[in-house]
């Protein structure tokens, strides 16, 4: 698949970190502290283009013009469950963010998201919107998740992934060409049970310890 949109980010910590993720052997407390480190600097990457504006601030030696954040507003939205694992690292960076959930799991016979549970911010339809989940697979949460964030009037709404299939990438493209895709790697491809190869397995069963 030549023609996907999406931004992959290849820095080496992010890279380093990956490599141990998708490692058999690492185990759930170290899964869970890696995906958070991740998502930590993912979240660095992706928030360079938020707007500055001027400030004063008096240093101990005196006055000092210098910038801050010119007050975008930002809401997390963390796709449970395996969304979660990425949420404290992502408030890290962002603390004044607010959180919204998703529920959804994938039916293992048929593929397709079921939904289960969703609380949003009641002002979600003003706020720049990053969508959290360490898996695109087939795509079929991912959009479900962006409609469901359009039904309530979300406008703009990044993606943030840790591992994509191009499959998934493709699906979300075309469905939803104006939602900006980041991820720590493209994979090759799907395998006959909707899972990434070579992924990293099941990521919410790797962060809650469950299977
Ligand atoms: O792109 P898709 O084919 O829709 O697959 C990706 C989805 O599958 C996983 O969730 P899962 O259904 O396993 O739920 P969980 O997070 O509760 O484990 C993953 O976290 C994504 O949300
Ligand atoms: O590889 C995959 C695909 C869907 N969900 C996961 O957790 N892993
Ligand atoms: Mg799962």
């Amino acid at each position: 698949m030549t023609d996907l949109k999406i931004n992959v980010i290849n820095h080496p910590l992010i890279q380093h970190k990956l490599t141990f993720i998708r490692d058999i052997e690492t185990g759930t407390k170290e899964f869970r502290e890696l995906l958070e480190e991740i998502a930590m600097l993912m979240a660095y990457e992706i928030t360079r283009e938020l707007p500055l504006e001027d400030t004063e601030v008096t240093t101990p030696v005196g006055p000092c013009r210098c910038k801050r954040l010119s007050g975008k507003k930002i809401g997390v939205i963390p796709i449970l469950r395996a969304g979660l694992g990425m949420v404290n690292g992502v408030l890290k960076l962002i603390p004044a963010a607010k959180v919204g959930h998703v529920g959804l799991y994938r039916d293992p016979d048929t593929l397709t998201p079921v939904e289960y549970y969703c609380k949003l911010p009641t002002d979600v339809h003003e706020r720049e919107l990053v969508i959290i989940d360490p898996m695109l697979a087939t795509g079929g949460s991912v959009v479900a998740a962006i409609d469901l964030l359009k039904r309530n009037g979300g406008k703009n709404i990044k993606l943030m992934c840790l591992v994509v299939a191009p499959e998934g990438v493709k699906v979300v493209n075309d469905a939803h060409p104006d939602v900006e895709i980041y991820t720590a790697a493209v994979d090759e491809r799907l395998n006959d049970h909707g899972y990434i190869v070579p992924g990293l397995g099941d990521a919410g069963d790797r962060i809650f310890g469950t299977k």
